[in-house]
């Protein structure tokens, strides 16, 4: 019998793979593995959207509402209308008849639980043990080290507790004087390059958003930059880039920071590649020059204080960021103790929270009053009254009386909240669920017209794990809130009258709460005043370019946005015409 010949070469297992076979090989684990993650995702899904119960929707959102892409791919995706859509505002409560929609998280079939309804979300606001801060989210602003935004628990409370105080009516005065000064200081600008009444374009972005920045440069930090004067400040040894460019840059460039690795960061800048290295390059300049900027101002406040001048420190802010981290000795100071990474990034956490917030926000509220004349007419009528001659410039105002002109300008108040409400500069919040909970939603139908009817509570339930959406933008779009003609601008609608009190839990552009934010105050009287001061000396009208076109597609055309750190204005441009 003869025995196989196991010598024979062509019968031999084919040990080493020809580079064909490996790429099959790869090919077919790849096919595999992405079948098997596909199943098991679909399974973990469905499982998910069993999870929401009964709640209304169970659609699948393809992305993290809250992580980096979402806001870049927001105006691409999710599609028109559709849950997580940003520009869908009410629709998608519209569409499923509801004011709590669900939905699963395809990346981690995770439930989500979209509300926008005002008793809901009062509970989610209130209820912070329950509803928790979604901290990874905020890892965007913590570029410096840990801040308030970006903690919560006691951290959160140690520092909110140091800066809480410079909140107060003293530092409200402050703000209504520098808001004063920074705004004629504006006026002169745009006065010498228009002289005459003569109407010219001014380009809101660039032009307006200074101002925010400059008031609270000032107002919380003692540095009295004005709009041409970057350097009067500098100490020029180490910052090349002034301080208002340095913040501008840096807080338009956080999200490129956090995306790039700094490996990338110096592999473009030992080889240069167009478009991406110059970007890259600016972007760790303005971070580098922003750090040594509020290192110098601190070192300042620390001088003021260790002199003994802090009561002098016009600046209560800085002072109180300061002294919690030069603590040292009584119990109480210690508990409250800053370490110098914290304070670093609680001030850049205020240079970001406190600018772009505003200054956007005051870009639309200009547009809207270019659009509607009519408000406009309000504004300018309501501002004459309390200033029938000049308005009082940085030279001759009194901000101690601050609290009796925000009284006067109630009109100019309620034209800012209105535009707070359409455009609310956070549109989203993400609140983590930690235990089993409930909510109390509504259902309702809604006809063409938009009238609602029918409206009916229900209950949902929330499981731990799952994540809830504070939906400001829905919420702000709610016609069981804010009406039929939610969509339309009406200031009116935020001045009280003997038969109307407007509805407060449905306003959350300073969200609400333990977590709301600590510059609502700040926020409102700065806007207030530089828009007063604004309207008195100028007419504010629509771009020449679009004077010929059709009311609707100017409104289309001006308030268009896109989500970046807050709403951004894409054509904020209007026009100013000194009134004589
Ligand atoms: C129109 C202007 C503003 C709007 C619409 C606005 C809106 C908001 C919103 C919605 C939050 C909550 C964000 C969240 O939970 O993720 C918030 C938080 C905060 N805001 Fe504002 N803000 C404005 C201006 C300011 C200003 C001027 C300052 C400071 C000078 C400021 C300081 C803060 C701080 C420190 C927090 C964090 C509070 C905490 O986590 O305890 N904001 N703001």
């Amino acid at each position: 019998m003869s025995s196989l010949p196991l010598t024979d070469p062509s019968l031999r297992l084919p040990l080493v793979l020809s580079p064909q076979n490996a790429v099959k090989v790869v090919t077919t684990f790849t096919i595999c593995w992405i079948v098997k993650t596909a199943i098991e995702k679909a399974i973990a899904v469905r499982r998910t959207l069993k999870a929401v119960g009964d709640c209304p929707g169970g659609a699948i959102t393809w992305l993290h509402p809250f992580r980096s892409g979402a806001p870049v791919l927001a105006p691409f995706f999710p599609l028109a209308g559709r849950i997580g859509d940003y520009y869908a505002k009410y629709t998608a409560y519209a569409k499923y008849g509801s004011t709590v929609v669900s939905s699963a998280l395809f990346s981690n079939a995770r439930p989500t639980f979209w509300v926008s309804d005002a008793v809901a979300l009062k509970t989610i606001s209130n209820n912070r043990n329950t509803f928790r801060r979604d901290l990874e989210g905020y890892n965007v602003v913590s570029v410096y080290g840990p801040n308030m935004v970006a903690t919560e628990g006691t951290d959160w409370k140690r520092h909110r507790a140091v800066a809480k105080p410079a909140f107060n009516d003293a530092n409200n005065i402050l703000v209504w004087h520098h808001s004063t000064r920074v705004v004629y200081d504006w006026f002169s600008q745009l006065d010498a390059h228009n002289p005459g009444n003569k109407e010219f374009e001014v380009d809101l972005l660039k032009d307006a958003t200074e101002a925010p920045l400059l008031i609270l440069s000032s107002a919380a930090f003692g540095r009295h930059n004005s709009w041409t004067d970057d350097t009067a400040l500098e100490n020029s040894k180490a910052h090349h880039i002034p301080f208002r460019p340095a913040v501008k840059s840096a807080v338009e460039n956080l999200v490129p920071k956090i995306l790039t690795p700094d490996w990338m960061f110096t592999l473009f800048n030992l080889i240069p590649v167009p478009k991406v290295s110059p970007v890259l390059k600016e972007t760790r300049e303005s971070f580098v020059a922003l750090r040594l900027h509020m290192l110098e101002l601190i070192s300042n406040a620390r001088d003021w204080v260790s002199g003994g001048n802090a009561a002098s420190l016009d600046a209560a802010l800085l002072q109180n960021l300061v002294q919690a981290n030069m603590a040292q000795e009584d119990d109480a100071a210690v508990r409250r103790k800053l370490t110098d990474d914290e304070m670093l990034s609680d001030i850049f956490m205020f240079l970001l929270a406190g600018h772009e917030t505003s200054a956007h926000s005051l870009c639309f509220t200009l547009i809207l009053l270019a659009l509607y004349p009519e408000a406009q007419q309000k504004v300018f009528e309501e501002v004459n009254r309390l200033w029938p001659d000049e308005a009082p410039n940085a030279d001759t105002v009194n901000a101690s009386e601050y609290k009796d002109y925000m009284a006067k300008l109630t009109y100019t108040t309620a034209v800012f909240q209105e535009s707070l409400r359409l455009f609310p500069p956070v549109p989203r919040v993400a609140s983590p669920v930690s235990v089993d909970t409930q909510i109390t939603g509504r259902t309702f139908t809604q006809n063409a017209q938009g009238k609602v009817s029918g409206v009916q509570e229900f209950t949902a339930t929330l499981p731990a794990g799952s994540l809830a959406v504070i939906d400001i933008i829905g919420l702000h779009y709610n016609p069981i809130h804010w009406g039929d003609d939610a969509e339309e601008f009406n200031p009116e609608r935020f001045i009280d009258t003997d038969t109307h009190r407007w509805p407060r839990d449905a306003f959350l552009a300073f969200s609400a709460g333990p977590r709301s934010c600590m510059g609502e105050r700040f926020a409102m009287t700065e806007s207030v005043c530089f828009l007063a001061n604004v309207i008195k000396r100028y007419e504010i009208g629509v771009p020449f370019a679009l004077r010929s076109k059709p009311f609707a597609e100017q409104k289309k055309l001006l308030t268009q946005w896109i989500a970046r750190m807050t709403l951004l204005p894409t054509n904020a441009f209007v026009t100013f015409r000194r009134r004589v």
